[in-house]
This record gives structure tokens, C-alpha cells and sequence, in this order.
């Protein structure tokens, strides 16, 4: 079996309804952003040093670590993993689910995106400005590669973890 992998914007919630299934389903939650973390450091440092094309490098290389699981897990990408094509390969061989999220939404959750560089470096604009761009730049390639869209409307945390279980169940 494989893992059930959680894609879409900042703020779609796949940390926190990827730790939700998880829990539900008895699976091991990976949150690739916390790995990034543990292994570099602060992602915000990271990109202040090292810059974003770096991080997209290691970030693709720990996808493809934490993919190769030895047990099936609910593994919850960084928002920008899909934009690595090597990523995106990987990716067919996994149940890949998009969180859907609308702007208001997501205004409402990233805050001042303090952990978030891309939405800040080199702006003094509202996160949400660049979260709109941005978004619009990958919804093509998160809805290329979700075999499932959980929309927007899946309003709560635990709505939108039933959802994704039933439709497993369903694939199956
Ligand atoms: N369905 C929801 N309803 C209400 N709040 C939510 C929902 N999903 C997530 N949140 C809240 O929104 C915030 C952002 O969610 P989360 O960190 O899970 O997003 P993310 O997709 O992992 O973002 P990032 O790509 O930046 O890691 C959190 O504070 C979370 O509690
Ligand atoms: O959408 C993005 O480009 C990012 C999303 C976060 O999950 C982190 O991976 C990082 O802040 C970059
Ligand atoms: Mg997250």
C-alpha cells in the first residue's frame, strides 16, 4: 500500500489534516517541513543563507527519502514540493490528495506568515498578495498530480480527514 500524500497552498491545512488522518487511520504522520527543519534548521534561515533555489534542491531530496517509507504513512509535502518535476514523478506512484483552500481562507490561517519566506522576502506587500500569485502559478500542476481535490467547502479539520478515508475506501 501505499503512502497517502497530502499537496496544496500554504494554509490548505495539510499539517494539520494530515496529523488528523493519521491518527484516524493508525498510520505514521511525516510532515516534510518538520524533517526540513530537524535536518537544516529554520526554513526562514535557510532561505535568508542559502536562498530558495537551494532549498527546492534539499527539499527534493528529502521528498524522496521520506516517500521511500518502510510503512505506509500520511506524509504531509511543503507547499512548493510540486513544483519539482523529479517530485512530481514520484508522486504518480502514491494516493495524492489536494487540499483546496479559498483566498479568505487562507488569509485567515498564514497570519503574518512569519515561518513562511516566500510569502514575505523582499516585500513589504500583505502575505496574502503573494499567497495569490503563487497559487495561481501551481493550481495547474497540484491538480495534475492529485488523484483526489478536497474543495474548499470541506469546511472543518475532521470533515476533510472523513472525506479523504471514504474516498480511499472507495479506490480500493
Ligand atoms: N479546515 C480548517 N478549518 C480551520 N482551520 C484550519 C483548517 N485547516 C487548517 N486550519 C488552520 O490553518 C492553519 C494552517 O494550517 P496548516 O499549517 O495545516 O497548513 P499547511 O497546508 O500545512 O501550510 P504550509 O504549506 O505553510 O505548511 C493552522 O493554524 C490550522 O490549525
Ligand atoms: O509554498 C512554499 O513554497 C512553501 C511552503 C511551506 O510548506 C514550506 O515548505 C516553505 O515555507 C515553502
Ligand atoms: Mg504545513
Amino acid at each position: 500500500m501505499n503512502n497517502i500524500v497530502l499537496i496544496g497552498p500554504m494554509g490548505s491545512g495539510k499539517s494539520t489534516v494530515g496529523a488528523v488522518l493519521a491518527r484516524r487511520l493508525g498510520r505514521p504522520h511525516v510532515d516534510t517541513d518538520q524533517f526540513f527543519v530537524a535536518r537544516h534548521g529554520p526554513i526562514r534561515e535557510y532561505f535568508a543563507v542559502h536562498g530558495e533555489e537551494a532549498f527546492r534542491a534539499a527539499e527534493e531530496q528529502l521528498v524522496a527519502e521520506l516517500l521511500d517509507s518502510p510503512r505506509p504513512s500520511v506524509v504531509s509535502l511543503g507547499g512548493g514540493s510540486v513544483t519539482s518535476a523529479a517530485t512530481r514523478e514520484l508522486l504518480k506512484t502514491q494516493f495524492v490528495v489536494m487540499l483546496d483552500v479559498t483566498e479568505a481562507q487562507a488569509k485567515a490561517r498564514i497570519g503574518d506568515a512569519a515561518t513562511r519566506p516566500v510569502l514575505t522576502a523582499g516585500t513589504s506587500a500583505p502575505p496574502i498578495e503573494r499567497w495569490k500569485n503563487i497559487y495561481a502559478e501551481r493550481e495547474p500542476l497540484y491538480r495534475e498530480c492529485a488523484d483526489l481535490i478536497v474543495s474548499a467547502a470541506e469546511a472543518t479539520i475532521e470533515d476533510r480527514a472523513r472525506h479523504i478515508i471514504e474516498a480511499m475506501r472507495r479506490e480500493r
